[in-house]
């Protein structure tokens, strides 16, 4: 396994880019630490596979190098690289059993057979398929089938990096939830660094350490799933995480206090030196209260969602939209209510930026 490092990365399909908007990736830097398990987090047309491809050698980036460990593998090509690769299509042989499907990458690169029996024999028992063994791999079901592509993807020791590229595309959505604790389980026993690639935040967040959010080409947060929900870097991250996002509303900074529709609102701690005008407070759904009787900001109820666990309440105040997550007893239609923002949770975000800082913090 190895760190791999990220240095002054850019890149562009264009044979002449010109400025930022002529790139895929415009500018990364990042460093995965050897053993960790990272997702990479965006929308589509982002950059993820750019980034992906960039790592395992299919693309050589315009500007900017790559560096497992100490060494620059920028210019080597993937069979180089020692990576292994889980596509969103299972890739294995149908022809074969599920035990030389597995065994395929060890026999590839010559390992003894008392290895590979070890390694295969481990892999299955991790992910649940000994009794499969056996089996020609054309008579499995889908999800299995993909169950084995990764356990081809974590058989061999001695790779660099292990990248998962949206690999439950193909599943049904019941047996998702299992591949995806599986995997985490997987990572904690394997200790491999791994890469999972997604556009989906429940995936990325139930699998990764750390998540690391693209937007046009650019990183814009890396963090713990804890850190995106709790402080958004960016308004896009907000907004991409969560469900409903986090309500964004127009304020204006007058004297480092924020004002929605003339109204203060109260910021969890100093606006961190935000300079008067525009700007936008940023608050959770889940940090919303609703009361009819209680202080805050006037508003009436648009519609009320039931989702089960809980209501998601879609109110209207200044002009704004605002959400609300309640646990137990919700307004109904029409409603006029109050709704007052937690203030350790309500930060102030500047040209899409988080600006506020925690209490205390004095910076
Ligand atoms: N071979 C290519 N030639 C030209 N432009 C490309 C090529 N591949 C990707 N792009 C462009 O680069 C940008 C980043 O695309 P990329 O495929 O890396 O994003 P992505 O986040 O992986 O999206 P998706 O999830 O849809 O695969 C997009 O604007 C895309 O249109």
């Amino acid at each position: 396994m190895a760190q791999i490092t990220l240095s002054n990365l850019r890149h562009s399909y264009r044979p002449d880019p010109a400025d930022d908007d002529d790139y895929a990736l415009k500018k990364i830097d990042l460093t995965w630490d050897d053993g960790g398990a990272y997702a990479l987090l965006g929308p589509s047309g982002c950059g993820k596979s750019t980034l992906l491809n960039i790592i395992s050698g299919l693309l050589v980036p315009s500007e900017g190098k790559i560096l497992f460990d100490d060494r620059d593998v920028t210019a080597l090509p993937p069979a180089k690289r020692n990576i292994a690769q889980v596509f969103q299509f299972p890739v294995i042989y149908d022809t074969m059993t599920v035990y030389d499907n597995l065994a395929f990458p060890l026999r590839n690169r010559g390992r003894d057979e008392d290895i590979v029996k070890r390694r295969v024999t481990a892999i299955a028992e991790m992910l649940e398929v000994t009794g499969m063994l056996s089996t020609r791999a054309s008579n499995l079901s889908p999800d299995n089938k993909q169950k084995i592509s990764m356990g081809r993807g974590l058989v061999r020791e001695d790779v660099n990096v292990v990248m998962f590229d949206e690999p439950l595309t193909v599943i049904d959505p019941h047996l998702k939830w299992k591949l995806r604790s599986k995997l985490k389980e997987l990572h904690q026993r394997v200790r491999a660094t791994m890469i999972y690639v997604t556009h989906d935040q429940t995936e990325a967040l139930t699998f990764a350490d750390q998540v690391v959010v693209m937007q046009d080409g650019e990183i814009v947060q890396i963090g713990t799933p804890v850190d995106l929900f709790e402080r958004p870097a960016h308004t896009f991250v907000g907004h991409f995480i969560g469900s409903p996002g986090m309500n964004v509303l127009p304020c204006e900074v007058k004297g480092g206090a924020a004002f929605f529709g003339g109204e203060q609102v109260a910021l969890e701690g100093p606006a961190g030196g935000a300079a008067d005008g525009k700007a936008e407070v940023g608050i959770r759904p889940e940090f919303v209260s609703v009361s009819t009787t209680g202080g805050g900001i006037a508003a009436h109820v648009r519609k009320v969602a039931d989702i089960g666990r809980h209501k998601v309440v879609e109110a209207i105040a200044h002009d704004s939209r605002i959400h609300a997550i309640l646990e137990g007893d919700a307004p109904n239609a029409g409603d006029a209510v109050m709704l007052d923002f937690k203030r350790s949770q309500t930060r102030l975000y500047k040209d899409g930026w988080l600006a506020s800082r925690p209490e205390g913090d004095v910076r």
